[in-house]
């Protein structure tokens, strides 16, 4: 257990969400403590994408708080929450790198446009300090296009490291990689937040990952958090057939 649990870095309150007639979030309240991974589960389409985007501001909530760093989203100026975003790590699902910049190209790119006045020597030292971290300093002249998917994983992990985050979002940081690459990931995200000392929502399908990176499971099911806790508590220990009925389509899927 990392965390003791005593500093909130992110606090959510009642938040809901409806397009329309879909009510994706019901009144969703959810804690992430300092230094802690919590994995977020649920089906397709429960609602985990949503939530995210409320967090970053891409999507504004019906109703209910969200507090990041002890300030209310909701509440911030257009120039104070760009200032929050950029202490927030996302890593998307699909890397998201530049296909037509090398990989020492997408990790500046970055710090150039969010921090003037670096150095040559500063952004060098950064960018092949977090290649060296993700354990791929030789891809650093390579274009994408070169790289397997785990390696554009590690490069896109690496690229959202590089203005050093408090808070990680993996959003599926496992889809579409073989069970070998999938662990270098899985311990990638623990090694992220032991060196950087980061407090991450890790959003997957994978239970393996999920046991693997995570001290506490939040479970979204029909717009609630219906089991939070570890990994044991929620799905060893589980009576709950809602609960049990997700393990169980995971594994079937
Ligand atoms: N911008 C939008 N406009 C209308 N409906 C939306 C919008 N974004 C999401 N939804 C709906 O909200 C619901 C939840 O979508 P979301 O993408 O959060 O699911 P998810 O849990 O991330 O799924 P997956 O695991 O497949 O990525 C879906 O029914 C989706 O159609």
């Amino acid at each position: 257990m990392h965390s003791d649990y005593t500093e909130k870095v992110v606090e959510i309150r009642g938040l809901k969400k409806s397009f329309d007639e879909n009510h994706v979030l019901k009144g969703v309240d959810l804690d992430l403590f300092k230094s802690e991974n919590l994995v977020v589960l649920g089906k397709s389409g429960s609602g985990k994408s949503v939530l995210i985007k409320l967090m970053v501001g891409l999507l504004r909530q019906d109703e209910g708080t969200i507090k990041i760093l002890g300030k209310d989203t909701e509440k911030l100026k257009l120039k104070e929450l760009n200032k929050l975003r950029l202490k927030i790590g996302f890593a998307f699902q699909a890397s998201a790198l530049y296909d037509s910049m090398t990989v020492r190209e997408n990790l500046e790119f970055p710090l150039t446009r969010n921090i003037k006045g670096l150095t040559r020597k500063e952004i060098n030292l950064k960018v092949e300090g977090l290649l060296d971290s993700v354990g791929l300093p030789n891809t650093i002249n390579q274009m994408p296009a070169e790289l397997s998917g785990g390696q554009k994983k590690r490069i896109g992990i690496a690229r959202t490291l590089i203005l050093e985050p408090e808070i990680m979002l993996y959003d599926e940081p496992t889809a579409g990689l073989d069970p070998t690459t999938c662990i270098d990931i899985n311990n990638l995200i623990n090694q992220v937040r032991e060196e950087y000392n980061t407090s991450s929502i890790v959003i997957t399908h994978d239970l393996t990952c999920a046991k693997v990176t995570g001290d506490r499971m939040a479970v979204l099911i029909e717009g609630q958090f219906e089991a939070v806790g570890t990994f044991d508590e929620v799905f060893t220990t589980a009576s709950d057939p809602k609960i049990k009925s997700f393990y169980d389509y995971n594994f079937i899927k």
